[in-house]
């Protein structure tokens, strides 16, 4: 059985149809990148997948479970198993990377355990264990707001993966980060789903990091799905179908 199937997703804003009759299937451990102009529905797709955004109709079944028909508690159950990364981060600035990696947890807690930073030893020994292997442990005690760019991405890696999901999210992660920093972090990404067997889900804006990085690539074009397919698949004719424009072009762009 496929981890997330999306069946004739929908969404609008106001009369604007931003995602129309979405269908697709994610495997298990699979590393799935999203590319498309701006403004074609990458982001609001992700988001309708942990809810952040509602759909207005379809379905999304994740875990075996429809994600749009779940009450408040079994979304927050579920969403447990979905982390996400942001492009711009959404840490707490003056909180330091370890607090900000336990704030990973908070899914698992009641609000009081939450508010007062209830969190076991094995909670910490595992965030410590995960800065480790994003190689930024020496910075555990320090500010977020300290560290570069591509470091507090890091945190937010590590942030999403101390949920412990099946599912990351990844909403433009590289896009305000220089090239060598962005390399880095998709190489994480690209060993995450490797070694711990996590699906990614990967919104892009560059072609050529999701032709090198994923399995499959998804093609959105002004809400429309118009590839689906192995990386290799995509040639010049798919990418002018995705861009709307002669490929040319897109190389002067
Ligand atoms: N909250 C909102 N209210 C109204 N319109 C919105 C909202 N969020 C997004 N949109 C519109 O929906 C469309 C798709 O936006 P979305 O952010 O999903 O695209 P995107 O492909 O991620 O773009 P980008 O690559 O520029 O981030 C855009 O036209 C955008 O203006």
């Amino acid at each position: 059985m496929a981890l997330l199937e999306i069946k004739a997703l929908n969404k609008s804003y106001q009369s604007q149809h931003v995602l129309t009759n979405i269908d697709f299937t994610v495997e298990t451990g699979e590393f799935l990148s999203v590319i498309g102009p701006s403004g074609a529905g990458k982001s609001t797709l992700l988001r309708c997948i942990n809810r952040l955004v509602e759909a207005d109709s379809g379905e999304i079944i994740f875990n075996g479970e429809n994600i749009l028909k779940l009450g408040r508690k079994s979304l927050r159950k579920e969403r447990a198993n979905i982390g996400m990364v942001f492009q711009h981060y959404n840490l707490v600035p003056r909180l330091t990377v370890i607090e900000n990696v336990l704030h990973g947890r908070f899914g698992y807690k009641s609000t009081l355990q939450g508010m007062l930073g209830v969190f076991s030893e094995e909670e910490k020994e595992r965030a410590f264990y995960l800065l480790e292997k994003l190689g930024i442990v020496e910075h555990a005690y320090k500010r977020c707001d300290q560290l570069s760019g591509g470091q507090q991405q890091r945190v937010g890696i590590c942030r999403a993966l101390i949920q412990d999901p099946k599912l990351i999210l990844c909403d433009e992660p590289i896009a305000s980060l220089d090239p060598h920093s962005s390399k880095v972090i998709m190489d994480y990404l690209k060993s995450i789903t490797e070694e711990l067997g996590i699906t990614c889900i990967v919104n892009l804006h560059q072609v050529e990091v999701a032709q090198s990085y994923s399995n499959r690539i998804i093609g959105l074009n002004k809400g429309h799905l118009v590839f689906n397919g192995p990386n290799r698949q995509l040639d010049s004719h798919y990418i002018g179908e995705v861009y709307g424009m002669d490929t040319r072009e897109l190389i002067t762009v």
